[in-house]
């Protein structure tokens, strides 16, 4: 039997393969402040690193099928928007279904959605086109008082929806040259992407945090991750003292950074478009 050649993947099944991969990535990277990883649940109880692992990898068919309904439609555009939409409510059903109805990767459907039909439609302007695509309004969507419609109301955090119609502002200005800078300076790959999930942090408004622990948590998280830049970075001793504090720190206030941890994924998908589809 012949073996299968790389470029006989489809564009399609290429991009889903660096959705899912960016997805266990951000999982397994360790230690994260608060979130799950490969030493334990963070500050989530109803979590673990094999849920992450499951829940990554019964999204690969909608993240295909988000590539081949861009590839299909071809332009940005209310039926594109509302392809994605249905794609993704269903892609979420998918991952409710494996994870017996926790919420894994809600944040990371919509975000790493987006980025996948950007990338396929326009891989020289995938945040921009993302953008364009959340701004469109889906006329299916239901409106459910979610944490983050709840977060909006009492704090004015506009959250998920705004990052990416804004072009993914935490990406592009912070993780991403967080990613590159740390990697020049060979802080070793895992430090890096540390590095890159701290500098999301230092100015997010993570509507996750501010669910659960309100603007005192989301100070604690932001100056948190500030001091470990600050202190040298992850592959520093100092650095890495500071984020034993920050973890300790978030833990005890149980406020989880999943939005950062959402964007950081966003951040390794586009790290990872750079090179050869
Ligand atoms: C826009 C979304 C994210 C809903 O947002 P909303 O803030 O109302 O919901 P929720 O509280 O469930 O939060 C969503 C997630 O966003 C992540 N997040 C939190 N803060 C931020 C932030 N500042 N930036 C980016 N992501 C964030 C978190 O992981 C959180 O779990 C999206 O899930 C949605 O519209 N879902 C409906 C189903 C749908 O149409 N899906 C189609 C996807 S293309
Ligand atoms: N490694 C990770 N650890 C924890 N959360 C993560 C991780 N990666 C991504 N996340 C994101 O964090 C979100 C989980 O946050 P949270 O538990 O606050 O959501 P929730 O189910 O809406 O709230 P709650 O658990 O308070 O009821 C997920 O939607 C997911 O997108």
């Amino acid at each position: 039997m012949r073996a299968l050649k790389l470029h006989e993947l489809s564009l399609a099944d290429r991009l889903a393969d660096r959705a899912v991969d960016a997805l266990i990535d951000e999982a397994d990277l360790s230690p994260k402040p608060a979130l799950v990883d490969r030493r334990g649940n963070g500050a989530h109880s109803d979590l673990h690193l094999g849920l992450m692992h499951a829940s990554a990898l019964s999204l690969w068919p909608m993240f295909k099928e988000m590539a081949e309904a861009a590839l299909d439609i071809g332009e940005v555009g209310l039926p594109l928007r509302e392809a994605l939409g249905r794609i993704g409510r269903e892609g979420e059903q998918a991952m409710l279904a494996t994870t017996q109805g926790v919420n894994t990767h809600r944040g990371a459907i919509w975000a790493l959605g987006l980025l996948t039909a950007a990338a396929a439609l326009e891989p020289r302007a995938v945040t921009l086109t993302a953008a364009k695509l959340a701004l469109l309004n889906d006329r299916y969507a239901p409106q459910p008082m979610s944490h983050g419609a709840q977060v909006a109301q009492r704090y004015g955090a506009r959250g998920a929806r705004e990052e990416a119609q804004l072009g993914f502002p935490s990406v592009i200005q912070r993780g991403l040259p967080q990613l590159h800078k740390s990697r020049r300076a060979n802080a070793g790959e895992q430090n890096a992407r540390l590095d890159a999930l701290l500098a999301i942090m230092t100015d997010l408004a993570d509507t996750c945090v501010l669910y659960r622990a309100g603007t005192q948590g989301l100070a604690a998280m932001q100056q948190g991750a500030q001091a470990v830049l600050g202190a040298g970075g992850s592959a520093t001793l100092a650095g890495r003292r500071q984020l034993h504090e920050l973890d300790l720190q978030l833990l005890a206030l149980n406020a989880s950074p999943g939005g950062a941890a959402d964007l950081l994924a966003a951040c390794l998908f586009i790290d990872r478009l750079d090179g050869a589809l």
